[in-house]
């Protein structure tokens, strides 16, 4: 989007520099500036002649480059490239044509290695800053493209009455229209001009919130969020289904949200392959779901040869499972031999996981908590038999409660998988001032082409 005026985007929140409440916009302030570095979410970083800091979307360290500035806030400005005088060497031609206006990724600019490397400094900063530092930092990584096999995508009609499907553009609501896309798994970028066909011929497109799109081992599904039931469109989205051979299912009604079939319901499930065995876990919309399965089944694999020699000794560990979800970890390290207890704050999923177990010939005690409670935590791990591991793999906000706990009451380790490298660093900090030491770091490319850092650390205590 060369040369054109964006609209103001939102702070990250990774910049390391708090947000401030936005100061009206003001006119176009045009400058040439250098790249000096990246922020941890991929904008370029550059001063301005007064030494303001500048956020630079879509530039790249070294990049000589003529700016406007979008947005001014009290410690810095947020600012859009309209030339470009010079090129990185890490830059390249975006693969996706939407790339310039499309949310759903923001680093399509930098060549694959070089995000990987970027992903990999921010997890080092990060925790340096919080006085961790890490010796080497392993890359797990997978195909480069057409990796999602999850997505919501966005329905909208615009003003003449065309139907928009895509993703929402960086920072705004405004939706971008899109026929193809260079992350979702090739199966579901091939639905998006069938999906779209298909809104445009229903006879209440209103009536469709967003649509889900998921591609678990077989036939692709479509999740319609229909607000309110339709006949007609019911049998158009069965003619549909059976066209494409994929299954349909709805959640229809705006507050009761209960999910439809307009086709037989499909199995969903996740296969894992390890060298000796093979684990199906069984899913269900709503339920979590690693986004890229090449990249889970490779984390899983790590996490597992992390802690071999403690899952080989004799009598088996007891390994608890904090976040477990439908059991990514737990079937697997309860195949492994390991006496599995696995916490999970959703009820769903706990059953889901008590499933799997059973339909992978394994036992493990699964239960239900909230791992945000310092109290309930606390009483977890009372009567904790050693040796024990830890595996946890907790949402964005961390683990604050369940590191603390685990300062309180040492475990021999901790393998911590994050998926927001700010808050890890200040979970690691408290795990390393309780006496752990990181032992390995990886960070895993589950999201390529996009700022978000899925790490994993193991932890041991000296103890
Ligand atoms: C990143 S997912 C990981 C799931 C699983 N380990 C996996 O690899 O698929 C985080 C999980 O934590 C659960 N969760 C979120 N907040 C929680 C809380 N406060 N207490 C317990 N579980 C929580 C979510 O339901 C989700 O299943």
């Amino acid at each position: 989007m060369l040369g054109k005026k964006r609209p103001p985007r939102p702070s990250s929140g990774k910049s390391g520099l708090t947000r401030k409440p936005e100061t009206p916009k003001r006119q176009a302030d045009d400058a040439l500036l250098t790249i000096e570095r990246l922020a941890h979410d991929g904008r370029g970083i550059a001063h301005d002649a007064a030494g303001k800091t500048v956020f630079v979307e879509k530039a790249l360290t070294g990049e000589r480059v003529e700016v406007a500035v979008h947005t001014t806030r009290k410690r810095f400005d947020e600012a859009h490239v309209k030339r470009r005088l010079t090129d990185a060497e890490t830059r390249v031609m975006p693969p996706c044509p939407y790339f310039e206006r499309c949310g759903g990724c923001d680093l399509q600019h930098m060549n694959v290695a070089a995000q990987r490397a970027h992903k990999q400094t921010v997890v080092r900063e990060l925790l340096a800053r919080q006085g961790v530092a890490l010796g080497d930092i392993e890359l797990i990584a997978g195909a480069p493209a057409h990796y999602r096999r999850r997505a919501r995508l966005g329905v909208k009609l615009d003003a003449g009455g065309n139907v928009l499907l895509g993703f929402r553009a960086q920072g705004s609501h405004h939706l971008i229209d899109i026929a193809q896309c260079h992350v979702l798994v090739p199966e579901l970028s091939a639905l998006l001009t069938p999906l779209k066909a298909l809104l445009g011929r229903l006879e209440a497109p209103r009536l469709v919130g967003h649509l889900e799109v998921i591609k678990p081992d077989g036939a692709s599904v479509v999740l319609v969020r229909q607000l309110k039931a339709h006949a007609g469109d019911a049998a158009a989205w069965r003619a549909f289904a059976k066209e494409q051979g994929v299954r349909v299912g709805a959640f229809v009604g705006r507050e009761e949200r209960t999910l439809e079939w307009y086709v037989e319901p499909p199995v969903l499930e996740d296969p894992l392959e390890f060298a000796h065995s093979s684990v199906r876990l069984g899913f269900a919309p709503g339920d979590f779901l690693q986004v890229n399965a090449e990249a889970n089944q490779r984390m899983v694999e790590r996490v597992l040869g992390w802690l071999a020699p403690t899952l080989a000794a004799t009598p088996a560990p007891k390994v608890m499972d904090l976040f477990a979800g439908i059991g990514n970890f737990s079937v697997p390290l309860a195949l492994k031999g390991a006496h599995v207890q696995a916490v999970e704050g959703s009820p769903v999923m706990v059953a889901r996981m008590a499933d799997n177990a059973e339909r992978n010939g394994v036992s493990l005690a699964a239960e239900q908590a909230d791992l945000s409670d310092a109290a309930r935590v606390r009483a977890l791990f009372e009567g904790l038999d050693e040796p024990c591991c830890v595996v946890l793999d907790p949402p964005r906000d961390g683990a604050e409660a369940v590191c603390r706990a685990l300062g309180e009451r040492p475990v021999k380790q901790v393998a911590y998988i994050s998926c927001d490298p700010a808050t890890l660093a200040r979970d690691a900090a408290l795990l390393v001032n309780a006496g752990y030491r990181v032992r390995y770091a990886a960070v895993a490319d589950m999201f390529v082409h996009t700022a978000h850092v899925e790490t994993l650390l193991l932890f041991e205590h000296a103890g």
